[in-house]
């Protein structure tokens, strides 16, 4: 291969660092400078000039599809296949070398991954196993303590109460719930990164074959890496021959709310051999507008490592930045741009709107529905965590692993089988006692004769209905696993029992679940799994980032911090208010107003040649109204960068579909009520003023009400109150 092309487009700091000689390395640049670019070009390089297998690579990304990508980017580079490289997760990397060394990690082999919201109903039941009143003793917190503690690499053992009642009572929390992991095979996130570490610090031989193995090992977004990532590297990178080059960023550090620590930046340092430090300070993402607003946002931060950062490319247009009067206004003027963008020629997935919460996408979404605009949302209510798509994967790891305790809590009782509280306490104690599953539990009390009635035949049935499944399921394909699965336990029946739109969209997410299975490819890393726990490892690791129909051309919808790495030619940033963004609690702690500063300037940075900033006036959220002044991030963008955008000029030409036809807001307001006003019906309940349309006795609106959606109402007859 001619590995010039592999220097082709690179500019001369960027070859610098792409061609350097073997040794350790730190790529300290701005966004849009290339890092990644760098990473993948230089894996390719180590490949082709230094003669390093591809067996012998480690690379680490901040998400799987970033993983994905790097692996499609240094194929294509190559021309070639790359099957035994290693590119993933830290949460991947460690999960993949689990289930390598499950008997070095004191790991049964087919142990189960726990997702968050498992191990929340998991330490809320070891609560009350303990007698604690969540009143005193929120499960959150208990959560948050147990995952702290893991990301510092901290066992209950280690922690250091110094007499205190509460942390004593935490470490007591964290110890039975660990054990309550053990017993059934559980691992968590923070458990899969604590013990990978402990893997190799337990097990020198097999530490030492991965150092001989990974020679090279390659980190995107190192400024987000918690302590025990950090250690894990160094430990794996203490060998003779290993060499890492980290690249990121100090300015985009945005998890530091999670355990991330952007001092391992300068850790890196201290702690590595002789790092070579290259920095980049050429953009090739914004134009010049948006990259000096956004170098001059970040700029009222402190203590940064100090980059400089500048483009040859155009001026590009200013930046736009909407008061909307309310979140719907809000709303409309973002779908009306988009429309525009859309009449232009361009695509929609080339459209990006980005927010601090999750909670703001449904005002916007509804908004795009109305325009009948495809978007796709990233994170947020995500297929794999949907409560029927859960109970549906309970049976499945039921049938995989049927001492997951988890899955038996969780399936049980649903559908209903008339086991109540009083039986599964039975069941519960048993375990506890003779330290073993539920479904162990549950067994030797029915050979002990220990349940009677109808908790007995209850019982029964249902470990009937798990072992007939587990029979029935040995030898066919991943897809009529799950098929029967969903029918055999009655899941199917009991949602379309409920009817109504919210059943039917469940069944259907039913089937959805059957297709995921039959599109599922076992990817190499995991070939030793059967399907089924592969496909099981896959939903829990992949639980946000999965989505049907990729290639659909649509409006891209996600947090700003899901929109880490990613560019898009026209970006909208929504919500940009004081007490949203920043946010209200940002004030509460040290050093938070900077994390969100940061968090502004990675959004900012995702937009190639337009930027939308809009906040709303009004807001009503999570069920109360908040007014608001324009976020400070707004006013540091400098004024030569912006153009303010008024509710005039953003009004759409009525055309044929209703939405757009509220063009003025005064005409609106003959019909007493406001856009965006709580109203109640006698009949529907409570909802949201959406829309308007008509005047005089045809006078219509649009009201969402909370239990039965969108409705259009003649306002002469539908007798509407302010709620
Ligand atoms: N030398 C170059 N010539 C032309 N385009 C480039 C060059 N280097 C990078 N780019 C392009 O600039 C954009 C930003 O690059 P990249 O995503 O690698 O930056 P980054 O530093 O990783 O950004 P972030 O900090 O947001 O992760 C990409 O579209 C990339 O293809
Ligand atoms: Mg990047």
């Amino acid at each position: 291969m001619d590995v010039s092309r592999l220097l082709d487009e690179l500019n001369d700091k960027q070859r610098e660092a792409v061609a350097a000689p073997l040794s350790n390395a730190l790529v300290l640049a701005g966004a849009g400078s290339g890092k990644t670019r760098v990473l993948v070009h230089r894996i390719a390089w180590l490949m082709e000039v230094e003669n390093i297998a591809p067996f012998s690579i480690l690379a680490v990304t901040f998400t799987n599809k970033a993983a994905r990508e790097m692996r499609g980017r240094i194929e294509s580079l190559m021309g070639r296949n790359l099957h035994s490289m290693w590119i993933g997760t830290f949460h991947g990397l460690a999960h993949r070398l689990l289930r390598a060394h499950h008997a070095e990690a004191g790991l049964p082999e087919n142990f189960q991954i726990l997702d968050s919201d498992d191990q929340y109903r998991l330490i809320k039941r070891i609560l009350k196993a303990m007698n604690l009143d969540e009143k005193h003793w929120p499960p959150r917190q208990a959560q948050w303590y147990i995952n702290g503690n893991k990301d510092e690499g901290l066992r209950p053992q280690h922690i250091e109460t110094h007499g205190d009642h509460i942390q004593q009572k935490m470490r007591e929390i964290y110890a039975a719930y660990q054990d309550a992991c053990d017993r059934s095979g559980l691992v968590d996130f923070a458990e899969l990164l604590l013990r990978a570490h402990e893997l190799w610090a337990k097990n020198p031989d097999v530490l030492a074959h991965y150092q001989r193995r990974f020679r090279a090992v390659l980190v995107d977004e190192f400024q987000d890496t918690n302590n025990i990532q950090y250690a894990w590297l160094r430990m794996l990178c203490s060998g003779d021959n290993n060499n890492i080059m980290i690249v990121g960023d100090d300015d985009q550090s945005i998890y530091g709310w999670r355990g991330a620590n952007v001092d391992n930046i300068q850790h890196f340092l201290k702690d590595f051999d002789s790092p070579n430090t290259v920095r980049l300070e050429q953009n090739y993402r914004s134009t010049g507008n948006i990259l000096k607003a956004a170098n001059t946002v970040i700029d009222n931060n402190t203590g940064r490592l100090g980059k400089e950062l500048w483009t040859d490319g155009s001026q590009g247009e200013l930046i736009s930045v909407y008061a909307g009067f309310n979140e719907l206004d809000e709303a409309r003027f973002i779908v009306s741009k988009i429309k525009d963008w859309l009449h232009q020629g361009n695509a929609l997935k080339d459209a990006a709107i980005l927010y601090r919460n999750n909670a703001q996408s449904r005002v916007l979404e509804e908004a795009l529905l109305h325009q009948g605009i495809a978007y796709r949302i990233y994170g947020g209510l995500r297929f794999f965590e949907r409560q029927e798509i859960k109970d549906a994967l309970g049976y499945l790891r039921m049938i995989n692993h049927p001492n997951d305790d988890a899955a038996f809590e969780r399936v049980v009782n649903t559908p209903s089988r008339g086991i109540g509280e009083k039986t599964l306490s039975q069941v519960r104690e048993a375990a506890r006692a003779h330290n073993c599953s539920m479904w162990q539990a549950t067994q030797y009390l029915i050979n002990e004769k220990a349940l009677k009635g109808r908790a007995l035949n209850a019982m029964q049935s249902f470990v009937l209905l798990i072992s007939e499944l587990e029979q029935a399921t040995t030898e066919i394909p991943l897809e009529e696993q799950a098929d029967l699965a969903i029918r055999q336990s009655g899941l199917y029946a009991m949602y379309k029992a409920e009817r109504g739109e919210k059943a039917q969209a469940r069944l259907e997410n039913l089937e959805e679940l059957v297709t995921a299975c039959k599109q599922f490819i076992v990817p190499d890393e995991a070939e030793e799994m059967t399907p089924l726990s592969a496909f099981l490892a896959h939903a829990s690791l992949e639980a946000g980032e999965q989505q049907a129909d990729k290639d659909q051309d649509a409006v891209q919808m996600m947090t700003i911090h899901t929109a880490k790495g990613l560019e898009f030619p026209l970006v909208f940033m929504a919500g940009v208010e004081e007490g949203m963004f920043p946010s209200q609690m940002t004030n509460d702690e040290p050093g938070r107003m900077e994390e969100e500063r940061r968090l502004c300037y990675v959004g900012m940075t995702r937009a190639m040649q337009k930027l939308y900033i809009s906040y709303a006036e009004s807001r009503r959220l999570y069920g109360q109204d908040k007014y608001h002044t324009a976020s400070r991030f707004i006013k540091e963008i400098p004024a030569d960068c912006v153009e303010e955008v008024r509710l005039k000029s953003t009004i759409s030409r009525p055309v044929h579909n209703r939405f757009s036809q509220a063009t003025s807001h005064a005409s609106f307001e003959e019909t007493g009520f406001q856009l965006g006003q709580r109203v109640t019906h006698r009949k529907f309940g409570e909802g949201i003023v959406l829309n308007y349309e008509g005047s005089g006795e045809h006078a219509r609106v649009q009201v969402n009400f909370d239990e039965f959606g969108t409705k259009w109402l003649v306002l002469a007859y539908a007798k509407l109150e302010p709620a």
